[in-house]
C-alpha cells in the first residue's frame, strides 16, 4: 500500500516478534515503517518480508559507509527486497554516493536513495572531536550538497536544517528528519529536535518518530496527536 502520510516510524526494536506487534497496531494507509540496525541485525530480510505483507512501506535505515563496490552492492541488495527507501552516510563521499546510485539506475530499481548528513545526536563539540571544526549546520549543507551533487534523492537531517536546504537543494529533494518531540514526549538522547509542526512548516518531506509512538500506550493515539497537530 502507498500513503502520502509524511510519518515513517522507527521500528527500533530487538526481536521480530517485538516489531510485529507494534506494526500490528499501527495503519499502513497512515504512515511507514523504518527498520534500523538491530531489528534487522536480529531478524535479517524476513522482517521485510512481514510488513510488505501487512501492506507497509519500508525505509531500510543501515546507513552503509564502505568503498563504493561494496555500498553499491549492499543498496542493489536491499532494492531487489523491495525497500521503499535506504541510506547510506554522505561522509562516505562523491564517488560511493554516485556507485550506489548508478547501481540501482542500470536495474531499473525505484528505491529513494539518500544520505545520512550529521547524525541529530551530534553537537558542534562532538564533530570538533572527531576533526570537523564547523558548525553541525555548516557540515549538513556541505554534506547535504553533496548528496544533491551525487544524485541522492535527498538527505537525512535535522529539521532544524531543513528551511537551508529547501533553500539550497529545493522542495523536491527529500528531507527526512529524525528528532521529532512532539510536546508530550521526551528528549531523550536526542540533541537537535523540533516538534512535527514546526518541522514541516520548517520544510521536511518526511518526519521519522520513534520513541513518541512506539512507546505511548495507545501508538495510534499519539499518531493521531501528531497528524493533528499536521492539519
Ligand atoms: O537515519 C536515521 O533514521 C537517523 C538519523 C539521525 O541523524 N538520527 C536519528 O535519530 N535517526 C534514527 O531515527 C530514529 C529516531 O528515533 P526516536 O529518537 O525514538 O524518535 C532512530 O531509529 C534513529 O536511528
Amino acid at each position: 500500500m502507498s500513503t502520502d502520510s509524511p510519518l515513517i516510524i522507527a521500528l527500533d526494536y530487538p526481536s521480530l516478534d517485538a516489531a510485529l506487534c507494534m506494526a500490528d497496531r499501527l495503519d499502513p494507509a497512515r504512515c511507514r515503517l523504518k527498520v534500523g540496525k538491530e531489528l534487522f541485525t536480529r531478524s535479517g530480510p524476513d522482517v521485510l518480508e512481514a510488513l510488505h505483507g501487512r501492506g507497509f512501506e519500508v525505509f531500510l535505515d543501515l546507513k552503509f559507509h564502505d568503498i563504493p563496490n561494496t555500498v553499491a552492492g549492499a543498496v542493489h541488495a536491499a532494492a531487489e527486497q523491495g525497500v521503499w527507501m535506504v541510506n547510506v552516510h554522505a561522509g562516505g563521499g562523491r564517488r560511493m554516493m554516485e556507485a550506489a546510485r548508478e547501481r540501482l539506475e542500470r536495474h531499473g530499481l525505484g528505491t529513494r536513495l539518500i544520505a545520512v548528513t550529521v547524525l541529530t545526536s551530534m553537537t558542534a563539540d562532538d564533530l570538533a572531536e572527531v576533526g570537523v571544526g564547523v558548525s553541525p549546520a555548516a557540515q549538513v549543507e556541505r554534506l547535504a550538497t553533496l548528496a544533491r551533487d551525487s544524485g541522492m534523492h535527498g538527505v537525512v537531517c535535522s529539521a532544524q536544517e531543513s528551511a537551508r536546504l529547501r533553500e539550497l537543494c529545493g522542495d523536491d529533494f527529500l528531507k527526512v528528519t529524525p528528532g521529532i518531540r512532539p510536546a508530550f514526549a521526551q528528549v531523550g538522547d536526542q540533541q537537535r529536535i523540533m516538534t512535527p509542526g514546526d518541522a514541516m512548516a520548517a520544510g521536511s518531506t518526511h518526519l521519522v518518530v520513534g520513541r513518541p509512538i512506539t512507546q505511548a500506550e495507545e501508538p495510534m493515539e499519539a499518531l493521531a496527536a501528531i497528524e493533528a497537530e499536521l492539519n
